[in-house]
């Protein structure tokens, strides 16, 4: 069974009003159990609409979106996936433990599991020694860290990531990028992860997925295969054909993974 399912999903913003909008034409979309798809495009393409969608914050104009079998509404309820946006959005007056236990908490899990469980997140992303600190003490590279550990605490099967890192400086980007693929690796996870830098989606992904603007649609689907994703990994030929075909993607050229 695929962790997403997105079928003949269009979304209309504003229908019927001089300002409508239709961000996402005809998508379809398949993603693989323990899979890393990451979603590029130009801005206003139509990325967070999609992801926003398969985590049923908004709902399609047609089209269906299942998690894991389950329509997208139904996985929100059991809290099937996990989500890390650019903010970190940590509660700033909860320290770093007690933000990762929100998560618990709202599924009723005892104090004792939680702090339990949490702690256990918090060392998955070298944090530990920062469980009593408030956010405003992290960096944004650590405010990311707990985000992504609040994301996984509940154990997703499936984690939604809209530029996580974005908002980092580039050594800090990589140090985290090598981090969530040990995690993923680690638990199976499958991930949805949108991004505008095309050497971050083929250095994480098993696959690119391609859109275009106005409205978004799907263009190319590209898979990825790297022999490890290490930083040896980011030197590799392999990696240059790979970032050479997603920026040909991107332009519209005619591609030969396509072919
Ligand atoms: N709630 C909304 N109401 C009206 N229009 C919206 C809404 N949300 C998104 N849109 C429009 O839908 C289109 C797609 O937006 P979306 O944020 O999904 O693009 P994106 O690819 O994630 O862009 P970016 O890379 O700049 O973050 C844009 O034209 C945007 O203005």
């Amino acid at each position: 069974m695929s962790a997403v399912e997105v079928s003949g999903v269009t979304k209309v913003f504003n229908q019927g009003r001089t300002d409508e909008v239709v961000a996402l034409s005809d998508v379809d979309l398949s993603v693989g159990q323990g899979e890393f798809v990451s979603l590029i495009g130009p801005s206003g393409c139509g990325k967070s609409t999609l992801l926003r969608l398969i985590a049923d914050l908004i709902a399609p104009s047609t089209g269906t979106v299942t998690v894991a079998g389950k329509t997208a509404g139904a996985a929100r309820k059991e809290q099937a996936y996990g989500i890390a946006f650019q903010q970190a959005g940590l509660f700033e007056w909860r320290t770093v433990l007690k933000n990762v236990e929100l998560p618990l908490e709202l599924r009723g899990m005892s104090r004792a599991e939680r702090k339990d469980k949490a702690s256990e997140m918090l060392a998955l992303v070298g944090l530990e020694e920062f469980a009593g600190h408030y956010p405003a003490q992290l960096s944004g590279g650590m405010q990311q860290r707990v985000a992504i550990a609040r994301a996984l605490a509940v154990q997703p099967p499936l984690l939604l990531m809209d530029e996580p890192f974005g908002a980092l400086d580039e050594m800090t980007r990589e140090r985290l990028q090598s981090e969530l693929l040990a995690i993923c690796a680690t638990t199976g996870t499958s991930t949805v992860f949108v991004t505008h830098s095309i050497s971050e989606a083929v250095f994480l992904s098993n696959r690119v997925v391609v859109m275009s603007a106005r409205p978004g649609r799907i263009t190319a689907s590209i898979p990825i295969s790297l022999e490890s994703r290490d930083e040896a990994a980011r030197q590799s030929p392999a990696y240059f054909e790979s970032v050479t075909s997603v920026r040909q993607a991107l332009r519209g050229a005619p591609l030969k993974s396509a072919s």
